[in-house]
């Protein structure tokens, strides 16, 4: 007889939480940085800006030669972006034509907006006087050399790899990204949309779901399969990820206790350990966790979520997640919480996720809504969700005004 017993979120979140490691670090360019989890601190080599450099276009020279008596200055040349910094210093009574980002030039101390300038050939005078220090951007004041960057543990983001190239960081130690293979199980799916469906079937949508949202969740998706109830490709496929080396399995479906849900019995005859089956969850109910171990190769790993649609979407945000999070080094996701805008009501026994929207109030206080269509086959409200409300075992009502734990749709 099968054990039908189910473990609590917090003990499936601890079974799977156990058995991460790291995934490898390498070295990548900071262009293709993007998305991947920094292993080291950077530090800037140089400061930034890397010299004394104008804020405007103007003229550079001495304030003491820009007086109420607007004595005109012999204008010595043009200094443009990218010129080499004059160091040898001007006389009183000169100056410098000179452009935003331009190098200040030695002796210089102050810029003159040209807007407030009238030249005559090479001569230059000033409808007033001017004061010192003006639109000068001083060496390191925006990044000082040696100063932190960013920590390990961040992921990096398009704005990271602005500042990491304006310090001329051509390359970062990451960890790499983990691979996977995704299977979707079931003789009913079709993959062809746009097409007639046959009678009985329906289209695949938790694949091309599955596909669209791993980057998000800083996975590397390797192959993408569709399995109807053949047990020999499924066996054939599990093959090909191992001799691959790939660090995490996920399918759908045939987790659950029908006569054609496989993959257990499956995993188990190929000797993988099922370390989790059931938990007391709704959607995702039937989700599986097991592991491969094999003398000489790294453990793999293999989530089965459960087939429904909307459990597919909330085993791969609430268990494989934090499980692709953690082999990347990147910390524990941050509790958020809300404002019930209206009362919700799930079973007692289990601890129900539920799909909702969060939004800011107009009086600025986070408030969150559950939305219509809760059942673990309607896709339909999916596509307005942007959380899942987390309705916590051992309550039936929420009630309204109530502060509740949510978990936004896609990680930061
Ligand atoms: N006697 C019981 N029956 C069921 C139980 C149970 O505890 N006892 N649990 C139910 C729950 S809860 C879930 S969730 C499902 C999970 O079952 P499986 O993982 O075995 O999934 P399937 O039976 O293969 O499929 C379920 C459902 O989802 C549709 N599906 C599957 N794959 C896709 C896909 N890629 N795209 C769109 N839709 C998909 C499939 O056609 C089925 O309708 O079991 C319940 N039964
Ligand atoms: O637990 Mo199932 O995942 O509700 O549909």
């Amino acid at each position: 007889m099968q054990d039908h017993s189910m473990v609590s979120l917090q003990q499936a979140l601890d079974t799977i939480g156990e058995q991460v490691r790291q995934t490898e670090i390498i070295d990548v360019t900071v262009e293709n940085s993007l998305g991947y989890v920094l292993a080291e601190n950077v530090v800037s080599l140089i400061n930034i800006p890397p010299f004394d450099n104008s804020a405007m276009d103007g003229f550079a020279l001495k304030s003491s030669d820009v007086t109420e008596q607007r004595r005109p200055l012999k204008v010595l040349g043009i200094i443009a972006a990218g010129d080499v910094p004059l160091m040898r210093p001007f006389n009183s009574g000169e100056c410098y034509q000179i452009m935003t980002g331009a190098p200040i030039p030695a002796g210089c101390d102050t810029v003159v907006p040209v807007e407030l300038s009238q030249m005559v050939e090479a001569s230059v005078t000033f409808s007033e006087a001017y004061p010192a220090g003006k639109h000068i951007r001083q060496e390191g004041t925006d990044i000082k050399e040696g100063a932190r960057l960013y920590a390990a543990g961040r992921k990096i983001t398009s704005q990271m790899i602005q500042a990491l190239c304006s310090v001329g960081q051509s390359t970062v130690k990451v960890y790499t990204k983990p691979s996977v293979v995704w299977l979707s199980t079931g003789e009913e799916l079709t993959d062809t949309p746009g097409d007639l469906l046959e009678p009985g079937k329906i289209f695949n949508s938790s694949g091309p779901y599955g596909e669209a949202v791993l980057p998000a969740l800083g996975a590397a998706l390797k192959w993408r399969k569709t399995i109807p109830d053949d047990l020999d490709l499924f066996r054939s496929y599990l093959d090909k990820a191992d001799e691959q080396s790939i660090d995490v399995i996920i399918s759908t479906g045939a987790v659950s206790v029908g006569v054609y849900d496989f993959v257990r019995s499956e995993l188990e005859a190929k000797g993988w350990d099922i370390l989790l089956h059931r938990a007391k969850v709704k959607p995702g109910k039937p989700i599986l966790f097991a592991k491969y171990t094999k003398t000489g190769s790294q453990t793999r790993y293999f989530f089965g979520l459960p087939g429904n649609p909307v459990s597919s979407a909330m085993g791969l945000r609430v268990f494989v997640t934090p499980f692709l999070r953690a082999m990347q080094n990147l910390p524990e996701e941050c509790a958020s919480h809300a404002v019930l805008t209206a009362p919700a009501k799930a079973n007692k026994g289990l601890t129900v996720f539920m799909k909702a929207v969060v939004k800011i109030s107009h009086e600025g206080r986070m408030e969150i809504q559950p939305l219509e269509g809760q059942l673990s086959y309607q896709t339909g409200a999916m596509g307005d969700m942007n959380a899942w409300l987390i309705h916590p075992e051992g309550k039936d009502l929420i009630d309204e005004g109530a502060v509740v734990t949510y978990l936004p749709f896609l990680p930061d």
